[in-house]
């Protein structure tokens, strides 16, 4: 693989992350939504009294494949369908094939200044031997770049998120051609930390994430299942 100028500091998150999702959340965590089989955990961390509370949700979603799940999120042509939250997003750099930069603006939650941000975003499949099938996963990290100078009245956001899949094939047809998609459901981590960059009420805050995070993984789960539902699937 060539090394980008980015190659460590992804390497260096990449492994934090997968260090990071099999940690528990019996304490600490406050269970703030479910929904069937999504439940969505968040902790309460301010910094010089700005809200920057950790979200972790867990989620089984039946009939698609880790590897489907991370490349909608990754890709960037499906970004729209399925992002409500967002006024723009586009690409600034393309690092490797798997690693790219793009700058959002998203949509102003008032009482909040507008936020946007850039990250670097990363897809990677990890395929742990012994399991039969790998686990897949993206990692969005706050970068800055050149072609995203930050421009007030706009806030630049601070996040580190990771979306990390394994796939499950339930009862296994003797010939793995034979595997349909009721055969298969994908185990979804999620984990999310967001730093607003500027003071915004906590409560408010709170709220919008409360309210917007499991909207938007719904709304992201709904949109993949209905994408790929006629379609090969991909392992
Ligand atoms: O998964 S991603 O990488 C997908 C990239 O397209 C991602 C998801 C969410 C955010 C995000 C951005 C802004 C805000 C707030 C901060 C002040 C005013 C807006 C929030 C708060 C938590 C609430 C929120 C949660 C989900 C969706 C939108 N709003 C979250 C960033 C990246």
């Amino acid at each position: 693989k060539d090394k980008h100028r980015l190659s460590d500091d992804v390497e260096r998150i990449v492994q934090e992350h997968l260090k990071y999702v099999s940690e528990d959340v019996s304490h600490g965590w406050d269970l703030i939504h479910q929904d069937g089989e999504m439940k969505v955990y968040r902790r309460e961390v301010e910094e010089n009294g700005i809200v920057v509370d950790p979200l972790k949700c867990f989620h089984t979603i039946k009939g698609v494949t880790g590897h489907e799940l991370c490349q909608y999120f990754w890709e960037f042509q499906y970004r729209m369908d399925w992002e409500t939250t967002l006024d723009s997003t586009k690409i600034i750099e393309v690092l490797d094939p798997d690693t790219m930069v793009f700058f959002q603006v998203h949509k102003r939650v008032w009482p909040a200044a507008q936020r946007d941000s850039c990250f670097w975003s990363h897809i990677r499949c990890i395929s742990n031997s012994e399991e039969d099938q790998p686990t897949w996963l993206v990692v969005n990290y706050t970068t800055s770049h050149p072609l995203a100078p930050i421009k007030s009245p706009q806030v630049r956001l601070v996040a580190n998120v990771a979306l990390i899949c394994e796939t499950i094939i339930c009862e296994p047809p003797l010939n793995p051609q034979d595997i349909k998609r009721e055969n298969i459901q994908c185990k979804l981590t999620y984990v999310a930390f967001v730093n607003p960059g500027g003071w915004v009420p906590s409560a408010a805050l709170r709220g919008v994430a409360k309210r917007e995070y499991p909207r938007f993984l719904k709304r992201f789960t709904s949109y993949v299942i209905e994408q790929t539902r006629n379609k090969p699937i991909l392992f």
